[in-house]
């Protein structure tokens, strides 16, 4: 049978409560289900849909479902989404403070429908009502990363995967402090929300974390399944004062994985003390020949602490974190920055949200930012997508201006970019979603 109707489409907007329907007919079943099928999962067991539920509640989560009327009898019904889209509003650390951020995520488009602009579609009213709103920018994690620069998404914090060889060879030469051990699984979420608290507090670029990461963390969740991995271990470190300071749980690759590999879960560490003792406590397991892990710094300190560096074998980067900007003067303006300094940029926003000439003046750190008539002379031009990945300085200005991606009327105001947007570490996000 042919089936050459048009799509007749709407677009069903929810925020989940907690009378939701949970059964299989249910909208936020359907919606789970087609989200799923964006990402080539299976279908859920029905046990698990009231938890996911919960989780979704806790997040404040707002879920989009775009809907075909036209379709053939056969098909997956009109009430099961052919996109969805979903939305909620964590903390992003800026430095002097924590901005609320808008974070999109679930975005998926039925194989049947692809390309035929529901994406853009959605993604470009939702930009326009979260910056009317008052979000000074928006971020996500992006599956492929060919999607979200024509949205004004610049790619902005970045993880690296490593594989550690703890075998004899294996030292960690700071002094040793404090102590750390296995902790039980009933203390394990409380602990994991505890020490990512202290982690975010204090880390540039951090990204407040969904519901299900501490019951991940603590093995309470499995990394499909809202239920126990009996298979998950979580250690803690207490730091000379007995505080919680760091974290880290691991899972057994198995006896047929050679070498033998530890995978770490998830690795938290509020200090870098912290962040050394777990690797000690890494290094002493017996039996395991690797440890890996897909979450480090990329300016991270472990080979320095090694006696043979040459243990420690990195594996590939990833991109974390991109960051749309939709209120330039709010998101700069809560930014801390480094030294003082004025500049003049023209930002270029093909989505017309967030573009214009601004005034950046910073003293001592402080940013203060003015929206402008156009300016005749802009110290920079640049477009919203290398203005979001420059914000967290995860690329320095001279690198986009080699890149092509920043046009600056002379080389000081480069300079003095690098300087104020600078770091002396790299910004650093954990949380995926
Ligand atoms: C934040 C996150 O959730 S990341 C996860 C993203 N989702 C996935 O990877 C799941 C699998 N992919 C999909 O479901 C779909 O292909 C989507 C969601 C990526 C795209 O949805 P579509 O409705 O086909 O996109 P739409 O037709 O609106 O395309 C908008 C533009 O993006 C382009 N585009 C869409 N997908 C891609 C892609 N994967 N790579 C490169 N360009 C793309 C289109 O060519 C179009 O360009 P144009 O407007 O400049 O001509």
């Amino acid at each position: 049978m042919s089936h050459n109707t048009a799509p007749d489409l709407h677009t069903e907007i929810f925020s989940t409560a907690a009378d939701e329907d949970v059964t299989a007919d249910g909208r936020f079943t359907k919606w789970l289900d087609a989200e799923g099928i964006g990402f080539h999962e299976g279908t859920f067991d029905p046990e698990d849909i009231p938890k996911f539920l919960g989780a979704y509640q806790a997040d404040q989560r707002v879920l989009w479902g775009v809907h075909d009327r036209a379709q053939p009898a056969e098909a997956l019904g009109a009430d099961h989404p052919v996109a969805t889209y979903g939305t909620m509003v964590h903390p992003l650390n800026v430095g002097a403070g924590q901005i609320e951020a808008h974070q999109i995520t679930a975005v998926t488009v039925r194989p049947s429908h692809r390309r035929n602009g529901i994406l853009r579609s959605m993604m470009t009213r939702d930009l326009r009502e979260a910056a009317e709103r008052g979000l000074p920018l928006a971020i996500l994690t992006a599956s492929e990363a060919t999607i979200y620069g024509r949205f004004g998404f610049g790619c902005a914090t970045f993880t690296q995967a490593v594989e550690v060889d703890v075998r004899e060879r294996f030292e960690v030469t700071a002094p040793r402090t404090g102590t750390t051990t296995l902790v039980a699984r009933e203390h394990a979420v409380r602990l994991a929300e505890q020490i990512f608290a202290g982690f975010h507090a204090v880390t540039f670029g951090s990204v407040g974390r969904q519901y299900a990461y501490p019951r991940r963390a603590s093995g309470e969740w499995g990394r499909e399944r809202p239920v126990e991995d009996r298979r998950v271990r979580m250690a803690v470190h207490y730091d000379a004062e007995g505080t919680p300071a760091g974290y880290v749980s691991y899972r057994f690759a198995g006896w047929d994985t050679t070498p033998y590999t530890m995978k770490i879960v998830d690795l938290v560490a509020a200090t870098p003390s912290a962040y050394l003792e777990l690797w000690r406590y890494l290094g002493s397991l017996d039996l395991v020949q690797v440890v890996t892990w897909d979450g480090a710094r990329r300016d991270d300190p472990l080979p320095w602490a090694l006696r043979d560096r040459r243990c420690y074998d990195v594996k590939g980067t990833e991109d974390v974190l991109w960051v749309r900007l939709l209120d330039v003067p709010a998101a700069l303006g809560s930014r801390s920055f480094r030294g003082s300094g004025t500049i003049v940029l023209e930002v270029l926003d093909a989505l017309g949200l967030a573009g214009g000439s601004y005034v950046l003046t910073v003293v001592d750190g402080v940013a203060q930012v003015e929206h402008v008539e156009a300016a005749a002379a802009p110290d920079a031009t640049l477009t919203i997508n290398a203005l979001g990945s420059l914000y967290l300085g995860g690329v320095s200005a001279s690198a986009l201006a080699a890149a092509g991606a920043l046009d600056a009327a002379a080389g000081d105001a480069v300079e003095l970019l690098d300087t104020l947007f600078g770091r002396s570490e790299e910004p650093y996000c954990i949380t995926h979603f």
